[in-house]
């Protein structure tokens, strides 16, 4: 709750947006009572531009065009709101349950809703409105709402299948809790954002279908509203008598208002999906000093293929910067297996990540470079740099990577023959279609699983089967460097051992050298010829193997060490 508050008042989409609704909120609360003129009260002259008495002019029965405005914010606003209130209550009763039930009632719930979506809005909004008997407020809020919640329903539906399966709720349906329970108090706060913009959006329109069934001289024309001014506005032909006070304040009012909702919509929508969030801090990588504390690194003797120098990466979240890797300096030779080790949010994939050009929009470098070198390319380039085309056939080709979620990586619905294929042509568009087949056989083979398998779907496979279809499929390019993030965490000790064997042999087979990310030390300490570990985002140690294992420098190392040995584990 605290980091959504921060959140928004972070959000400068969200700070214009709130501004701009309180101002109408105000302007409608006290508005009225301040000017204290009555909106109906026609002692003024007609239609008369603004002045000192009127400031926004007269209506052509000389009433106050200001006065209206005003009232007429009180009657759009409560529409609105009034309107946005019953649908969205009615799209998340029919989407919770629909989504969450399915069968008979999800059926029912979605052709009801179906129907309401292919009804055009404005056309049934006329229908209905034409056969009200009475054409309060409330009425036509009511009718408003009609055709405004399917959409909403709609979205909810979708999301609501999606939740309906997760661990959580399963683990809710387990504890015995009971269904209303499960529906509102499990999954409904997870919609909590899609609610909020459904609710939002339908206020504005709920606005904007009272100004449209007033302006057609369908809404509660007693009443005064935006809506209405414009259809007395039109009705007197203010436009062709040049009286720009008496159409224009509304529709800038509603236009107004729209923007407010909007923006606020959008902030939610930031919100529930960081992707979306703009980054706003500099761009450009600012160049850090070394930091004292930085180890050096050990001495390898073929030449450098990746050269990480004063990586810095930081988080832009809701509670300010988070700084995961700081001034981090690594070298990657060929042929080398280097261990990155490191508590849980230390930093570790954050790095890989940045060196594999990953990070989402809310990563930013904020200082150093990844220079890889090419054979007989001294200078090397900058992968940080790099724009999308050279990206493109540096990943796969020269690097690639393989992620404890790549298991779930594979495409449920291609054969996996199908998803090596896009690979490989993508890569090697000359290729002729039998060498594909082929390689992706040998590929296949090469990780202990039957070339026959590439015409079976990923549910075919085991998971270490699947990890494994990854770690072939990152191999399929040759790439010099593969980079490993936690690739064993999800299988059991066996097949991880059978996998990392099997790694093991490929790199003695194609040469490529190793990023090896794990929580697990003591493996690292088994396999890796270099390790680094990690600590709040900084190197705290990188040495060879066996000087990490006896001659450790940090504190945090030994303390590590020790607490493998107090567990039994031989290092
Ligand atoms: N998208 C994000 N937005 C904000 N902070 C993030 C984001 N991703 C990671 N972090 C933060 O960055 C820090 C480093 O995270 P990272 O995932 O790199 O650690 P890690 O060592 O790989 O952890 P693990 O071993 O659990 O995967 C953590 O404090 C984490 O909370």
């Amino acid at each position: 709750m605290k980091s959504l508050l921060t959140f928004l008042l972070r959000s400068r989409k969200i700070t214009v947006g709130v501004a701009i609704i309180l101002f109408f909120v105000l302007l409608a609360t006290i508005g009225p009572v301040m000017i204290g003129i009555d909106p109906s009260a026609t002692g003024a002259d007609s239609m008369q531009p603004p002045s000192a008495a009127h400031w926004l002019g007269t209506t052509q029965a000389g009433e106050d065009v200001l006065a209206q405005l005003l009232y007429g914010s009180r009657i759009s606003l409560a529409v609105g709101l009034l309107a946005a209130v019953v649908a969205t209550v009615v799209s998340s009763v029919v989407g919770l349950v629909g989504g969450y039930l399915r069968g008979i009632v999800d059926e029912v719930l979605s052709l009801v809703t179906s129907v309401f979506l292919v009804i055009p809005a404005m056309p049934l909004l006329i229908v209905l409105a034409g056969y009200l008997p009475s054409k309060g407020i409330e009425s036509v809020a009511i009718i408003i709402s009609i055709t405004a919640w399917a959409s909403g329903a709609r979205s909810i539906r979708a999301q609501t299948l999606s939740i309906r399966n997760r661990d959580y709720i399963q683990a809710a349906r387990a504890s015995g809790e009971t269904l209303p329970r499960i529906i509102f108090f499990e999954v409904l706060p997870n919609e909590i954002p899609l609610l909020a913009s459904s609710f939002l959006f339908t206020i504005l329109v709920g606005i904007l279908a009272e100004a449209g069934l007033s302006f057609l001289g369908l809404g509660s024309l007693t009443t005064v509203s935006w809506g209405s001014m414009l259809f007395y506005a039109q009705q007197s032909q203010a436009l062709l008598a040049g009286a720009w006070w008496w159409f224009l304040p509304p529709g800038l009012c509603i236009a107004l208002i729209g923007t407010g909702l909007s923006l606020v919509n959008f902030g939610i929508d930031e919100y529930a999906n960081p992707r979306l969030r703009t980054v706003r801090a500099a761009k450009v990588p600012v160049q850090q000093p070394p930091s004292p504390q930085m180890p050096s690194g050990p001495g390898f003797d073929t030449p450098p293929l990746l050269e990480i120098r004063h990586l810095s990466v930081d988080y832009l979240s809701a509670d300010g910067p988070v700084h995961a890797v700081k001034d981090v300096s690594l070298t990657l030779h060929r042929g080398e297996l280097l261990g990155l080790a490191g508590e849980s949010g230390s930093g570790k994939s954050t790095l890989t990540g940045a060196v594999a050009r990953l990070l989402g929009k809310s990563a930013q470098v904020t200082g150093g470079s990844a220079v890889y070198f090419r054979e007989n390319d001294p200078e090397g380039a900058d992968i940080l740099k790099m724009g999308p085309a050279q990206l493109g056939s540096f990943r796969w080709n020269e690097l690639s990577i393989v992620l404890q979620s790549s298991m779930n990586a594979l495409n449920p619905v291609l054969t996996i023959g199908a998803q090596f294929d896009d690979v490989i042509s993508r890569h090697r568009p000359g290729m002729a279609k039998k060498k594909r087949r082929e390689l992706a056989g040998s590929l296949l083979e090469s990780v202990g699983i039957p070339a026959h398998r590439l015409r079976g779907y990923p549910h075919e496979l085991s998971g270490g089967m699947k990890q494994r279809t990854g770690i072939a499929m990152a191999l399929a390019l040759d790439p010099a460097i593969v980079i490993l993030d936690e690739p064993t965490t999800a299988l059991d000790v066996l097949v991880q051992r059978q996998i990392l064997t099997l790694l093991l042999e490929l790199r003695e087979r194609y040469g490529f050298s190793v990023i090896f990310t794990t929580h697990d030390l003591s493996l690292l300490l088994e396999i890796c010829d270099t390790i680094a570990i990690m600590r709040h985002g900084e190197l705290v140690e990188y040495a060879a193997a066996d000087d990490v294992h006896l001659r450790p420098k940090h504190e945090y190392t030994r303390e590590l060490l020790d607490s493998l040995r107090a567990l039994g584990v031989a290092v």
